[in-house]
């Protein structure tokens, strides 16, 4: 069974860094001291195991699956259930099965924080997911392009009708600052994250740079100390433990 503190990884669309986020929140999380599991439901582009430097599946010992550990962190992912990249077709039985089985099958331990890498858009997928997770603090991820933010917008509301809510908004590929100079180039524009925020009362909390991929800056995609995104993961994860702490303090004191 799961406990701790769940946070799900949304996006309104694929390919914005919601995988890459989850990943290196959860790593920074454990770099902190917490105990974290990171949980893959992207079943349309399960990158989780390769960014994580994953080769081999969970075992199961009595009926009981014990997850896989990586960076500090326990880990269950849909590309440990579909193989080689095979197309699936997904229904909602079987992927309730599946949610239910990694929420309740898994040997999890005790944990601190649970960050859940959910299927990017407002799908029927996502939306399945979304409803068997019955509660979570939710950080939305997109660009600051115009298009990203309106559709992460649609991404975020249906959060909020699920019984989500909703802990902030991360801007990823927010700008480019290359090395030898000071000067930040915002390549996909600006203002989408703040946007966003805005439409969902919610505030932006990170901004995440461009970093082009050179070697030993990822482990594939987990950023090593030393790096800039190393710092800004480092305060993501400050910020998101604070943030709950806060809105957990708030809802003890709320009246009944
Ligand atoms: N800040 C960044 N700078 C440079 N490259 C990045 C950054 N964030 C993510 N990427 C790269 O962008 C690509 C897409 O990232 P990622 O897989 O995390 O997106 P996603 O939203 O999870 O997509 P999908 O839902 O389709 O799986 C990856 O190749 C990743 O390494």
């Amino acid at each position: 069974m799961l406990s701790g503190e769940i946070i799900s990884v949304i996006s309104g669309k694929g390919g914005v860094g919601k995988s890459t986020v989850s990943a290196n929140l959860a790593v920074s999380l454990a770099r902190q001291g917490h105990s974290v599991a990171l949980i893959d439901f992207d079943i349309y582009g399960s990158s989780i195991p390769k960014m994580m430097n994953i080769g081999f599946g969970p075992k199961s010992i009595n009926n009981k699956i014990v997850p896989v550990e990586s960076h500090g962190v326990t880990i269950m992912s849909m590309g440990f259930i579909v193989k080689n990249n095979d197309p699936v077709v997904w229904r909602g039985p079987m992927l309730g099965k599946v949610v239910e089985q990694f929420i309740n099958d898994v040997i999890w331990g005790k944990l601190d924080y649970v960050v859940i890498d959910m299927p990017p858009g407002t799908g029927d997928v996502a939306m399945d997911v979304n409803r068997l997770i019955p509660s979570s603090y939710q950080i939305l991820v997109t660009t600051p392009h115009p298009t990203a933010s309106h559709v992460a917008e649609r991404a975020g509301k249906m959060a909020t009708n699920n019984n989500h809510d909703i802990l902030g908004v991360v801007e990823n590929m927010s700008y480019f600052q290359p090395p030898e100079d000071d000067t930040k180039y915002y390549i996909f524009g600006k203002g989408g994250s703040e946007h966003l925020a805005l439409a969902l009362e919610t505030e932006v909390i990170a901004k995440l740079p461009i970093i082009a991929p050179k070697e030993g800056d990822f482990e594939p995609s987990i950023y090593r100390k030393g790096t800039l995104l190393f710092d800004k993961y480092n305060e993501l994860a400050e910020k998101v433990v604070d943030l709950i702490r806060n809105k957990n303090s708030r809802s003890v004191q709320k009246p009944v």
